[in-house]
């Protein structure tokens, strides 16, 4: 499983063709994209699937792992390597039992959450937010590379991927700390050039 470089969007973060913008990234070089189709502006209901379809099978395409986000419901029609979920989503237990050949991601922000959740049921950790940012509603406060020491610390054996304000000027800090991969929105799907960004992340 390779978190190196792992996309994340939907298409209320594109302001161009959530198609082409993947397209290109995958070209480039991600290694692991999520569709996360949510927030302000996002598609519901059969255009969220359609275009979870198409994006689906650029991934393939790429030989890229494509995960979902939230919508457990997605997993089994888009046929997911994935789902990543957080605190507020369908617990990893019931997620393993629905689907126990899938690729479980889970999001730890602190280690209240991580005393509460099933770590040993998760395939990798999404550590964050580690830098600030604007990109998620209901963002945390940023927890910064330590965070990402902290976890591997405790938990040397899974994966860890930080995400949250990263970009192509900080992620050397990210996997300095011990992450395996750092995943990013903005950076990728804001990029004026896509090719030039995921080659220096
Ligand atoms: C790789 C990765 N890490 C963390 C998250 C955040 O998940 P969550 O806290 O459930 O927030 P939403 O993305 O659902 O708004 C993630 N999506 N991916
Ligand atoms: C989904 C998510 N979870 C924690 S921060 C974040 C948003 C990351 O977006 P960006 O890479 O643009 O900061
Ligand atoms: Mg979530």
């Amino acid at each position: 499983m390779n978190l190196r470089k792992y996309f994340i969007m939907g298409s209320q973060n594109c302001d161009h063709s959530p198609e082409d913008i993947l397209e290109e990234a995958a070209k480039a070089g991600i290694t692991a994209f999520q569709f996360r189709e949510k927030g302000g502006g996002s598609l519901t209901g059969q255009d969220k699937l359609a275009l979870g379809y198409r994006l689906r099978n650029i991934c393939a395409r790429h030989h890229v792992l494509f995960f979902v986000n939230d919508d457990i419901d997605l997993a089994e029609p888009l046929e997911a390597d994935g789902i990543h979920v957080g605190q507020d989503d369908m617990r990893p237990e019931k997620v393993k039992e629905m689907y126990p050949n899938k690729i479980i991601g889970l999001s730890v922000s602190n280690q209240k959450e991580v005393e509460n959740s099933p770590i040993q049921l998760a395939d990798y950790l999404g550590a964050g937010p580690i830098f600030t940012t604007s990109t998620k509603e209901d963002a945390k406060q940023a927890v910064g590379t330590e965070w990402i020491k902290t976890l591997k610390q405790q938990y040397p054996g899974t994966p860890i991927v930080g995400i949250g304000g990263i970009t192509e000027q900080n992620a050397a800090f990210v996997m300095e700390a011990g992450a395996d991969g750092v995943a990013v929105i903005s950076a990728i799907a804001g990029a004026d050039n896509i090719e030039t960004v995921i080659r220096r992340l």
